[in-house]
């Protein structure tokens, strides 16, 4: 229990607002200033526990040590992180104050405990750099794609299909990886290539990792503006805390700072950010996946608490922490201090899981998927297109017969399904009959009659409506856009009933009674899209519309 004692109430974390992710800047204003945690050590500031340890490993030994390694972290900072960089005096004078804690409390507890030898973990994290991870370019296409392919040319079920166009239907439909594991994958290359580094460190006094600390130090103060600076400091600089910090070109670009309770198993994450110009890159998932990799493999622990932001949940839920806690009270509860604002989270560590490769893992199980489904179905195959050229009013240039789709058939389709279909078929070539009926008894009633000749001629019947009716004269011809310019920019899919004309002449539009109801309705829909209530064009369309819908009715029921 006394493990704990140093930090025993938190103060608020928040990030600022002028650093939001860019993705989530309106919760994070809103949060900033909602949940204002309390600071116990505002007024009883909590005692310093760092500890120095002698030369021998390198510690710090004098002030102008301190003091040289603050400058040298303050310059790392500000060559990198533009954030950093256009650090105000402001931040200037926090960094002083900060060190100032920290001068002072070494000074304080230097006397103590001189002697007082703490044994680190600290570790350079290892980098898998044993990498069988094909390049996913090179897995997208090309001779490389494991994708089965087919000799030459591919005749299925009578239908040629070109070696070149399944190809590239494969490889184009192989969904190699999702945004999470593009993401993980080309951090680790990064790593791979040097560029990158996820390392692990608490105060250990040496000169670079102290470096590294501080600048982790000025993002949180930075990210976390509600959060006293001493605060951080003291935490990032005390010795029963570590810290794992993303590295880029010898720039600490954010991290995430840590306390192991090593006989408990389970860690406490205090501080966790990226700097700002480098968030919603993927760099918090990854730094916390080396985290989880860390504690496990190196402290042992099996679960991660949190007070977690309420700005930052959404991160949090993303990285497997939830709001339940299953973890033994027994086993946190005392340990860890009590926020009034954030969440309390918890995460378990999976004790297999590869967490700094989870791309690979991703990328097999999805390729183990892929092939099962394939060994399964051909639902992988996409057949080229119907070549569907149209003449004027959308009319097809030649008729299709639903069976020369190219692989309806595979797919286990057969002509006696057609009475399956949700939809009548009309097509002249199989139920001409049927589709001639349809439509003569939809233009009959339509017409109320009118037209005697509906019955031979349907189409003759629609030119009729388009000259005769009281109501139909606006949706004679197509909209002319120089009378109504801005027409087409709202209306997308016009209708008329000189296309409509047209498409019943032809006779090979219309394959369902359906398509024929639905131009009509597109028309009426339309005018009342277009104009207003009160206008002559709506009221027509209106009218016409009421009388429609008693037709489509019978037109349907016919
Ligand atoms: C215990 C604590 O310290 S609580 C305080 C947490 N820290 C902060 O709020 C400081 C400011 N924020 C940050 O520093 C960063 O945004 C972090 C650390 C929260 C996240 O780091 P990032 O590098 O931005 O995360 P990363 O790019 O890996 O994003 C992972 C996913 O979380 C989402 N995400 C990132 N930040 C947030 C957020 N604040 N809220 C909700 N979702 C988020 C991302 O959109 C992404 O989602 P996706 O996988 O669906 O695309």
């Amino acid at each position: 229990m006394d493990g704990h004692s140093a930090h025993s109430t938190a103060p608020v974390r928040s990030r600022t607002s002028h650093s939001q992710s860019p993705s989530h800047s309106a919760s994070a204003s809103v949060c900033s200033s909602a949940h204002k945690r309390k600071l116990a050590s505002d007024e009883h500031p909590p005692t310093f526990p760092l500890s120095y340890s002698d030369t021998k490993d390198g510690a710090l030994t004098s002030n102008d040590d301190l003091e040289s390694i603050s400058a040298r972290g303050a310059d790392s900072e500000s060559d990198d992180d533009s954030e950093d960089v256009v650090d105000d005096d402001d931040e200037e004078e926090d960094n002083e104050d900060s060190m100032r804690v920290f001068t002072t409390a070494r000074l304080e507890n230097n006397s103590n405990s001189r002697n007082k030898k703490i044994k680190l973990e600290n570790s350079s994290m290892k980098i898998d750099s044993s990498s069988d991870i094909p390049n996913p370019k090179e897995e997208r296409g090309g001779p490389t794609s494991s994708v089965p392919q087919p000799s030459n040319v591919s005749s299925i079920s009578g239908i040629v299909v070109k070696e070149d166009i399944v190809k590239g239907i494969f490889t184009e439909n192989l969904q190699t990886s999702g945004a999470y594991s593009a993401r993980e994958e080309s951090l680790k290359r990064e790593e791979e290539a040097g560029r990158l580094k996820f390392v692990c460190f608490a105060n250990d006094g040496i000169d670079q990792h102290m470096v590294w600390l501080i600048g982790l130090k000025n993002i949180f103060a930075r990210q976390l503006p509600n959060m006293p600076k001493e605060y951080i400091v003291r935490l990032v600089m005390d010795r029963s805390h570590k810290s794992v910090m993303v590295i880029r070109h010898n720039h600490v670009v954010g991290g995430i700072t840590y306390r192991p309770y090593l006989s408990q198993k389970f860690g406490e994450i205090a501080f966790c950010a990226i700097t700002a110009d480098e968030q919603v890159k993927g760099y918090g998932t990854r730094l916390m996946n080396h985290l989880k990799q860390h504690a496990r493999d190196v402290d042992g622990l099996t679960h991660f608490l949190t007070y977690a932001d309420n700005n930052a949940v959404g991160y949090f839920i993303k990285q497997g922490f939830t709001k339940e806690i299953d973890l033994d009270k027994d086993r946190w509860q005392g340990y860890i201090k009590d926020y009034d604002g954030g969440i309390l989270m918890e995460c378990k560590i999976d004790p297999k899981l590869p967490y700094t490769d989870l791309s690979t893992m991703i990328r097999r199980q999805r390729q183990a998927i892929d092939e099962k489904i394939r060994e399964l179905s051909n639902c992988h195959i996409v057949y080229p297109g119907i070549d569907f050229q149209k003449k004027e009013a959308g009319i097809p240039k030649k008729i299709i017969k639903v069976e020369d789709i190219p692989g309806l058939r595979e797919a286990g389709w057969s002509p006696d399904q057609w009475g399956h279909s949700r939809f009548r078929t009309l097509n002249a070539s199989t139920d001409n009959a049927t589709y001639r009926q349809s439509i003569n008894n939809f233009m009959r009633t339509l017409l109320k009659a009118r037209f005697m000749l509906i019955n031979k001629f349907p189409a003759f019947a629609c030119k009729q409506l388009m000259h005769d009716h009281p109501d139909a004269w606006p949706f004679k011809e197509p909209v002319d856009a120089r009378d109504v310019p801005d027409y087409y920019d709202i209306i997308k899919d016009p209708m008329d009933l000189r296309t409509m004309s047209k498409r019943l002449e032809s006779e090979q539009y219309y394959l369902t009674f359906e398509m024929f109801v639905a131009d009509v309705k597109r028309m009426f829909a339309n005018a009342r899209t277009y104009n207003s209530p009160e206008t002559i064009y709506y009221k027509c369309a209106t009218r016409l519309r009421e009388e429609e819908m008693v037709e489509c009715e019978s037109g349907e029921s016919a």
